[in-house]
């Protein structure tokens, strides 16, 4: 189990040393927008679950919906301050 900011720390490591078999290091290589269409989905299956599924899928969705956004936010260069400062 990791918070908001760990994973965030533990992906933008994965950016720096690029390790081998990185699903993290493709979806950065992949490009902003294949990295927006991923968010887009995930944030679909994150509002299907809120409808239809258990509370335990859907808060995997959103798991999965918080990772993409911290992917999208490494392949912009986004800090969490970057994003925080608004909250
Ligand atoms: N939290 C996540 C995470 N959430 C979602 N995903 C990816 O998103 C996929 C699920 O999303 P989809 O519904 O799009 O599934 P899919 O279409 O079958 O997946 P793809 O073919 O698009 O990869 C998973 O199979 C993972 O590939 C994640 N991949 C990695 N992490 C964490 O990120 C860290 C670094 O991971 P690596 O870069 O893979 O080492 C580790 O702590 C991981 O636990």
């Amino acid at each position: 189990m990791k918070t908001f900011d760990e994973l965030f720390a533990e992906l933008t490591e994965r950016a720096r040393s690029r390790p081998e078999g990185s699903g993290t290091v493709a979806a950065l290589d992949a490009g902003v927008h294949a990295q927006g269409k991923k968010v887009l989905e995930e944030a679909g299956e994150v509002w299907i679950a809120a409808e239809h599924e258990s509370d335990e899928h859907l808060a995997e969705e959103i798991s999965q919906l918080l990772y993409r956004v911290q992917v999208l936010m490494l392949g912009r260069d986004i800090t969490l301050d970057d994003v925080y400062k608004y909250l």
